[in-house]
């Protein structure tokens, strides 16, 4: 028996990825909660012949929605709007973040918690304070979910290479994205020397970084002020919990490569390896993860060995942003104190 809760399920990512989870095999109960129109959507949701129970909790039911669950999906907060960085939500999704985390260290204390809410690199770090100020802080079930960048690489470098040759399925096992997730945070890596060296010179090169690294921008100014991404985000969002979901039912991965998670280095396997070969101390990274039982057990750390010189300028980058965007979540939780 599993149960999944989605905290802001009645959102623009919160339904698809709810519909996509109401179509899981590895999910048996299936909690909404938002603070409006959950148990609408959850209805709504319920009459699909799918095998697991689905009900909606409104805003003063938020301990129901939680309890007994084994994995918590947070794509709670309000997205941007053009003009904005996903910084400027800081203001606004730190505050629902902490709140909702400690409300599952209460009700759900050992659920994974999967933070989707942005900014990502800030979050996830007052997700893990938070945690840690109640003495409830287990590293590996607490992941910051970047698999949108993830799908926007494998569908760019198609887009760049020519599909019709270099086929979608098949770059998913040339590139990942590691880093952070918000631009230059966002690091792809192209694992697959053969095919960096398609990306014929360095304009083209530059310009696939580029678009994977401000993709999220692509759909902020074409959604007009409407919000960000959210179909494609629930559909990523579904891939990662499913990953997670599939780990706790002991079935292994069916996709080439592990997928990255942006995690607490120092918590896990291999993180101090990877601070090390990456010469810094930065404690929140995304990386390709494993897991056990729904937890993530070790981080990856061979893909350094491979890394191009233009790689490494970009992890540079990424790791003076990454520090400034985790220091600012620290320190939302430590002046609550
Ligand atoms: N990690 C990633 O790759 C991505 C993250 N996002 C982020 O996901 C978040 C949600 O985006 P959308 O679904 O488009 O926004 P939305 O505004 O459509 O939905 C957010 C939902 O959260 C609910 N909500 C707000 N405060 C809440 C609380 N305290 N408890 C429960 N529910 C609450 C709202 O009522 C709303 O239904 C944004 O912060 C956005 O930036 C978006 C795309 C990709
Ligand atoms: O761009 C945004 O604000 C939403 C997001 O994180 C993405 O689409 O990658």
């Amino acid at each position: 028996m599993t149960k999944v809760t989605v905290l802001g399920a009645a959102g623009g990512i919160g339904q698809p990825l709810s519909l996509l989870l109401k179509m899981s095999p590895y999910v048996s109960t299936l909690a909404l909660y938002d603070l409006r129109l959950a148990p609408g959507v959850a209805r709504d949701l319920s009459h699909i012949n799918t095998n697991s129970k689905c009900r909606g909790y409104g805003k003063d039911e938020l301990a129901d929605a939680l309890k007994g669950a084994n994995v918590v999906v947070i794509p709670a907060g309000v997205p941007r709007k053009p003009g904005m960085t996903r910084d400027d939500l800081f203001k606004i999704n730190a505050g629902i973040v902490a709140n909702l985390v400690s409300a599952t260290a209460k009700y759900a204390p050992s659920a994974r918690i999967l933070v989707i809410s942005n900014p990502v690199n800030s979050t996830v770090p007052v997700a893990c304070e938070t945690l840690k100020n109640l003495g409830q802080f287990k590293p590996g079930k607490v992941m910051g979910v970047t698999t949108l960048d993830v799908v926007r690489a494998h569908t760019f470098l198609s887009d760049a290479l020519g599909a019709d040759h270099y086929g979608r399925e098949a770059m998913k096992s040339h590139v990942t994205v590691i880093g952070g997730h918000s631009g230059t945070t966002i690091v792809p890596i192209v694992t697959n020397a053969k095919v960096r060296s398609k990306l014929v010179n360095k304009r083209q090169y530059d310009a696939y970084i580029h678009r994977v690294q401000f993709g999220g921008d692509e759909v902020v100014e074409a959604k007009q002020g409407a919000g960000s991404a959210t179909l494609s985000m629930a559909l990523a969002g579904f891939q990662f919990t499913n990953e997670v979901l599939r780990s706790i039912h002991l079935e292994k991965r069916a996709e080439p490569g592990p997928l990255p998670a942006f995690i607490y280095l120092p918590g896990v396997e291999g993180g101090k390896e990877l601070q090390s070969k990456l010469g810094t101390n930065i404690e929140y990274f995304a990386a390709p993860v494993q897991m056990l039982r729904g937890d993530v057990v070790r981080v990856d750390v061979d893909w350094v060995d491979g890394l191009s010189d233009e790689e490494k300028k970009a992890i540079k980058i990424c790791l003076e942003e990454l520090d400034k965007n985790v220091q600012k979540g620290k320190r939302f939780v430590q002046s609550k104190l």
